[in-house]
């Protein structure tokens, strides 16, 4: 379980102040996973990782009773000096998982080859989403985030593993998705939020949100 309580969280623009949430109350709860729907810029990496608790809201808290996951595609975690292979070991060791496991699972499905004992601060941008998100689905959480805005690869056979693999961990799972497209919730989440000017919507289903969100577009 996640729950917000009495979560604000502005920032300064030079001009004004950007309200991302004000005083937002809301708890996901797991087996229910919710998708988020917001225009470009309301605040969905944001909230993201505030969830992750890469960021820290301005007033309220966050209180977090299951393991969650970082976002799809972030790569703070990972040391660019370090090779993926170091990099994996030492990620599995913070989670007291089995270092072997975490090396041998993501260096099968980001298929980087000799470039997985090189440092990852050579890699191309989809080599590092490539490696970002096979560490993600090399550890295992029970609420996963996903930011739809997040890097992606056009590698079609990575994507064809690396889908295969997210689609069966996600079965067991619960998702938290933000989006600003109705389309890429359908595929995950069974409640639904709208983020309007610093205000979340919750909805039992996405096709009220859908309403809302289509009236106020
Ligand atoms: N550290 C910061 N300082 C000032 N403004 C910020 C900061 N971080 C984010 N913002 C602003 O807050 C707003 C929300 O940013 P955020 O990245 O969360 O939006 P988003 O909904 O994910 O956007 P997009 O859909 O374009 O990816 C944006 O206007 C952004 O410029």
């Amino acid at each position: 379980m996640i729950e917000f309580e009495g979560v604000s969280k502005s920032f300064w623009t030079g001009v004004r102040r950007k309200v991302i949430l004000d005083r937002a109350s809301f708890r996901v709860e797991l087996g229910n996973s919710l998708g988020i729907l917001a225009p470009n810029g309301a605040g969905k990496t944001t909230i993201i990782n505030m969830m992750a608790g890469l960021e820290q809201p301005d007033e309220g808290r966050i209180v977090r009773t299951s393991r969650i996951s970082f976002p799809l595609g972030f790569m703070g975690g990972v040391i660019s000096r370090l090779t993926a292979n170091e990099n994996a070991r030492y990620i599995a060791k913070l989670y007291g998982l089995d270092p072997d496991y975490v090396e041998a699972f993501s260096r099968w499905l980001c298929g980087l080859e000799e470039y997985f004992d090189r440092p990852v601060g050579l890699y191309s941008a989809g080599m590092r989403s490539r490696f970002s998100l096979s560490l993600l689905l090399a550890l295992e959480f029970d609420i996963y985030l996903i930011d739809e805005g997040m890097p992606a690869t056009n590698d079609v056979e990575f994507n064809r593993k690396a889908g295969n693999v997210l689609r069966d961990r996600l079965r067991g799972a619960t998702v938290i998705v933000v989006s600003h497209q109705p389309r890429t919730l359908e595929k995950f989440c069974r409640s639904a939020a709208v983020l309007r000017h610093g205000q979340l919507y919750m909805f039992d289903n996405l096709e009220e949100a859908k309403r809302l969100y289509a009236y106020e577009a």
